[in-house]
C-alpha cells in the first residue's frame, strides 16, 4: 500500500516536472522568435504569493555566490526599476524577457514599444489582478472594453477646467492651512517653521484637496475653526467631530481606509467584521464608515441637484456620475438612445479609486519637490523668481487668478520643477499590462511577434531615465530641461518638440467627453513635450492618468504658494545647533548642509515602492521653511 502512495507521488511529480519542462521549452522557442534577450526562471514576481516567494528567494540566492550571478535573482526584487534605476536595462538592453514555464514577462523602457504598447488598448490589457481595488464597486480603474467606454464617458466630463479652477483655489487655501499648521506647531516664534516630516502634510492637504474639489465637502486644518469654511462646509463631513452615528469622521475613514489598503486585498470586509483581531476590526470600521458616508453623500448630492443647486460652486467629480445614476433611474428614452448609466455601487467604486489613485500620488510629488528644492538651492532661487515675475511677491492669495496666473505659473520653472521631480521620482514605478493574443510589435524597425499572455511592465524609472531620449544628464534633477530653448523650428532641446498653442488655456475635448488642458498660453511659452512615450509618470493613450491635470494644478498652486513668500533649506540640527549655526563661517556651513544633503540624498534614495513610491518607513527628511531673505544656507550656493 505504502509503496503504492509513494509511486503515484513519484508519477505525479514526475509527470509534473515533465509538463513543466514541456511548457519551458515551448515558452523559451517563443521568446527566442523575439530576438529580445531573455533570462530563465521559475516563476514571475507578480501577484501576491510570488512576490513573497521572491522577497525570500532573492536574499538567499544573492548572498550564494555563482548563484549569485543569476539575473533572474537580481531581477525579481520588486524594488529593483527604483533601487537599482536602468541597471538592468544598461546590462540587458531597455527590453528583456523573463521565461517561466507558466508566462513570458517583459520589461521596456523603450519609447516607441511603450506608445504601441498604450495605443493599442485591446491588444494590451490591464492585469486581472487590478480588480482587488474595487473594494465599493467596479471603477474606471480596473474595466476594459464597452465597459471601461461607459464608466470614462460618465467620469471624463468631470476632470473638467472648472474642477481645475476649484481644485487651483482650494490648493491655495489648503496650503494656507497647512503653513497656519506649522506656524501653531513651532515652540519659538523665529519666523521659521521646521517640519520634521512634509509628506505627513503634503498627505493632509491632498485629501483635503480631493474632498473639496473631489467630493464637495471642505475640511479643516487641526488649528482651524469653522468659520474657516466660510459657509461652505457640508454638516456632518466638515467637522472635527465624528456626528451622529459615526465613530470616525470623513476624514478619518478615508484616511484610515487608504492606510489600511492591504487588509482588504488579503481578507474580505465580511470576514475583517468578524475576525477577532483589533487591527482587523478597525480596519473593518473605516471600511464600513467610509462605506456610510459614502451612502450619506449621495443622498445630500441628489438632493441638491433635485433643487437646481448642483452647480453651485460644487461641480465636483461626484456630479456627473449622480447624473449618469438618476438617468439610470429615471430615463424613459428606449434602450438605443440612452446615455449611459452608473449604478450606486459604480459611483461608490470609483469615487474610491479617484481618493486611491490621486490622493497619495499627488502628495508624493509635492513632498518630493520640496526636497529636490532644498537639495538644490539655484534652481529654488530660478523657481522663485518666476513666481515674483509671475505672481509679484506681495500678491495675496486670495487674488490669484486661475485662468490667467496658473498657465503662466506651470509654464515657468514652477511647472518644470514638479514634472521634473515627477520624472526622476514617479509615484508609480510599473506600469504592468497583458497580451490579448499573439501581437505584433515593431522596434527600431524591427517586426516581432509578443505572445498571448505576455505580462508586461512598462517601466517608468527607466523610461523616465534613458538617457536615449533624456540625454547623457539623464538621471540629473535638472527642471531646465522642460523649458523650451526654442530655436526657429519651434525645437526644444534633446529633441523634445515644443507644445504648441496659443490664447490662454486651450481646452480639447476628447471624443468621449474627457475634456484636457494644456495650459498654453499668449504670454508664455509652454513646456516642452517629451518625445512620444518617454516619459511615463501619469501613463500614456488612452489608459492614462485622467486627474494629470488636477494634479499638475494642485501640485502648481502649493508650491507657488508656499515659494512665493519663503524657502525651504534642509534641518541641519541633528548636526550643529542654531548657535553653532550663528558663530560658522561659510566653509562650516557648507560644510554642515553637505551632511544633511547626503542624508537626505540617502534617504531619497531607499524610498520603496509600496503602492506609490515612498520614504521607506521611519525616514524622514526634517526641513526649515524660511521668510525669503532669512535663508541660513541657500546664499552659500550662489
Ligand atoms: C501626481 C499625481 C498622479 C500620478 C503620478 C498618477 C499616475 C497614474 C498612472 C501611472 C495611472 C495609470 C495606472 C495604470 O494603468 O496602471 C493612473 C491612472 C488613473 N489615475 Fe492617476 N495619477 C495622479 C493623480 C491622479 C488624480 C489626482 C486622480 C483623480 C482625482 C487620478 C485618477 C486616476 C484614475 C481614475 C486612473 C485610472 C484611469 C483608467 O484606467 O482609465 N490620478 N494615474
Amino acid at each position: 500500500m505504502v509503496n503504492l502512495i509513494l509511486l503515484t507521488v513519484c508519477g505525479a511529480a514526475l509527470w509534473a516536472i515533465a509538463t513543466l519542462i514541456r511548457d519551458l521549452r515551448i515558452n523559451i522557442e517563443k521568446a527566442k522568435k523575439t530576438g529580445l534577450p531573455y533570462m530563465l526562471g521559475p516563476f514571475i514576481p507578480i501577484g501576491y504569493f510570488f512576490l513573497f516567494v521572491a522577497e525570500i528567494l532573492g536574499p538567499i540566492g544573492r548572498a550564494i555566490p555563482i548563484v549569485n550571478r543569476w539575473g533572474y535573482l537580481y531581477l525579481i526584487d520588486r524594488q529593483v526599476s527604483w533601487s537599482h534605476p536602468r541597471e538592468a536595462e544598461n546590462k540587458w538592453g531597455d527590453t528583456f524577457l523573463i521565461v517561466t514555464p507558466g508566462m513570458i514577462y517583459l520589461k521596456t523602457s523603450n519609447a516607441e514599444l511603450i506608445t504601441q504598447f498604450t495605443a493599442r488598448k485591446t491588444d494590451f490589457l490591464k492585469p486581472d489582478g487590478y480588480k482587488i481595488v474595487d473594494l465599493f464597486g467596479r471603477s474606471i480603474l480596473t474595466q476594459e472594453g464597452q465597459e471601461w467606454k461607459r464608466h470614462r464617458k460618465i467620469v471624463g466630463p468631470s476632470f473638467s477646467e472648472k474642477s481645475n479652477r476649484m481644485v487651483f483655489e482650494e490648493s491655495l487655501r489648503q496650503t494656507e492651512g497647512m503653513m497656519g499648521l506649522w506656524a501653531s506647531q513651532q515652540k519659538a516664534s523665529k519666523g521659521e517653521l521646521k517640519v520634521g516630516n512634509t509628506a505627513v502634510d503634503a498627505a493632509t492637504l491632498s485629501l483635503h484637496v480631493i474632498c473639496a474639489a473631489g467630493f464637495g465637502v471642505p475640511q479643516l486644518w487641526p488649528q482651524e475653526g469653522e468659520e474657516k469654511l466660510l459657509g461652505n462646509g457640508v454638516p456632518g463631513f466638515s467637522e472635527h467631530e465624528a456626528k451622529g452615528s459615526h465613530t470616525l469622521t470623513f476624514k478619518d475613514s478615508i484616511n484610515q481606509l487608504l492606510k489600511k489598503l492591504m487588509w482588504y486585498v488579503l481578507i474580505p470586509p465580511s470576514l475583517l467584521k468578524i475576525s477577532p483581531f483589533k487591527v482587523h476590526q478597525t480596519a473593518y470600521t473605516a471600511y464600513s464608515e467610509c462605506m456610510a458616508y459614502f451612502h450619506e453623500l449621495l443622498d445630500i448630492k441628489k438632493k441638491q441637484m433635485y433643487l437646481g443647486e448642483s452647480d453651485k460652486g460644487t461641480m465636483d467629480l461626484l456630479g456627473p456620475m449622480i447624473k449618469a445614476n438618476e438617468e439610470s433611474t429615471t430615463s424613459s428614452t428606449s434602450k438605443t438612445q440612452q446615455a449611459p448609466t452608473l449604478s450606486t455601487a459604480e459611483i461608490l467604486g470609483n469615487c474610491f479609486i479617484f481618493l486611491f489613485a490621486g490622493h497619495e500620488t499627488t502628495a508624493n510629488n509635492i513632498h518630493y519637490t520640496v526636497l529636490e528644492l532644498a537639495l538644490n538651492p539655484k534652481i529654488q532661487r530660478h523657481l522663485q523668481e518666476d513666481i515674483d515675475n509671475i505672481i509679484g511677491p506681495e500678491k495675496p492669495i486670495s487674488e490669484w487668478s486661475y485662468y490667467e496666473d496658473m498657465p503662466r505659473l506651470y509654464n515657468s520653472m514652477v511647472g518644470a520643477t514638479m514634472s521634473e521631480a515627477l520624472r526622476i521620482v514617479p509615484a508609480i514605478c510599473n506600469v504592468p499590462k497583458i497580451t490579448t493574443g499573439d501581437q505584433t510589435v515593431t522596434l527600431d524597425g524591427r517586426q516581432f511577434v509578443i505572445p498571448n499572455e505576455t505580462f508586461v511592465h512598462l517601466n517608468v524609472v527607466g523610461i523616465n531615465l534613458n538617457p536615449r531620449y533624456w540625454g547623457e544628464d539623464s538621471s540629473v534633477f535638472r527642471p531646465e530641461r522642460w523649458l523650451p530653448k526654442s530655436d526657429a523650428n519651434g525645437h526644444a532641446e534633446n529633441g523634445a518638440v515644443k507644445e504648441n498653442g496659443n490664447g490662454h488655456i486651450e481646452e480639447k475635448v476628447e471624443a468621449d467627453g474627457l475634456e484636457t488642458t494644456s495650459f498654453a498660453t499668449s504670454t508664455s511659452t509652454s513646456l516642452i513635450t517629451p518625445v512620444k512615450g518617454s516619459f511615463l509618470s501619469f501613463s500614456d493613450g488612452q489608459r492614462a492618468c485622467p486627474g494629470r491635470r488636477f494634479a499638475q494644478v494642485e501640485s502648481t498652486a502649493v508650491l507657488s504658494a508656499i515659494f512665493q513668500k519663503h524657502s525651504v533649506e534642509l534641518d541641519v540640527s541633528d548636526f550643529a545647533s542654531d548657535e553653532e549655526v550663528e558663530r560658522m563661517g561659510k566653509e562650516e556651513r557648507r560644510s554642515v548642509y553637505e551632511k544633511a544633503r547626503i542624508r537626505a540624498e540617502e534617504m531619497i534614495a531607499r524610498s520603496e515602492q509600496m503602492i506609490t513610491l515612498q520614504l521607506r518607513a521611519g525616514d524622514e527628511v526634517p526641513v526649515v521653511f524660511r521668510r525669503r531673505g532669512e535663508e541660513r544656507f541657500l546664499g552659500l550656493y550662489e
